[in-house]
């Protein structure tokens, strides 16, 4: 599977939740299903809360970096460009949204489904649900904005 982070250039793939030059995070990976985005995430014994069931943070990181993924994703199709053209459109979270609808299981491999909801100027608004077997667990809504050219100055 060649997913949307492995686009993100390198300087760009150390997110704790995405980034593939990030050993000790997720590196999560998102593609299109249609018009749905899709990431598949097992957990590990050490993201548990209450013994049997996932940490909160995590499936709140999960639906963070698969939504901002999902925002660039979206970006590209309506400008009907690919991933690898330039200049690259890079998303951070402006805002996160989660809510917690039934207890996550450890033992049960993740399924995060986003849809796009809105795309305006350098904001996209992504909604997702977490699904752990039939279950929705949690679901979100990210407000994703195109990185300033001076993010963090
Ligand atoms: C190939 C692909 C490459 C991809 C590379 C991937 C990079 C990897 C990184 C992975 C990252 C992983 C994830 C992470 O961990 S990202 C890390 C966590 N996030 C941050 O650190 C972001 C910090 N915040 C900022 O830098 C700025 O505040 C941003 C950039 C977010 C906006 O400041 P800026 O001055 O630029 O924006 P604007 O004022 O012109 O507004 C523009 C639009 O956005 C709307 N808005 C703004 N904020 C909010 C809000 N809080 N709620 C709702 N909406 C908000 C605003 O209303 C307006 O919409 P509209 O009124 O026009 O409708």
């Amino acid at each position: 599977m060649y997913a949307f982070q492995d686009h993100y250039p390198e300087n760009l793939s150390h997110c704790y939740g995405c980034g593939s030059q990030n050993p000790h995070g997720h590196q999560i990976k998102t593609e299109w299903e249609g018009d749905e985005t899709v990431t598949r995430f097992r957990p590990e014994p050490f993201h548990t809360s209450v013994p049997g069931f996932a940490y909160g943070g995590l499936i709140a990181s999960l639906i963070d970096c698969h939504s901002t993924a999902s925002a660039a994703a979206a970006m590209y199709r309506q400008e009907g460009r690919s991933m690898d053209s330039l200049p690259a459109f890079r998303f951070v979270t402006g805002s996160l949204h989660v809510d917690f609808l039934k207890p996550t299981p450890i033992d049960a491999e993740l399924v995060i489904r986003g849809q796009v909801k809105e795309i305006k100027g350098r904001k996209v608004v992504i909604e997702s649900q977490v699904w752990a077997r039939t279950v929705m667990t949690a679901k979100g809504v990210v407000v994703a904005v195109q990185m300033p050219e001076n993010f963090g100055t």
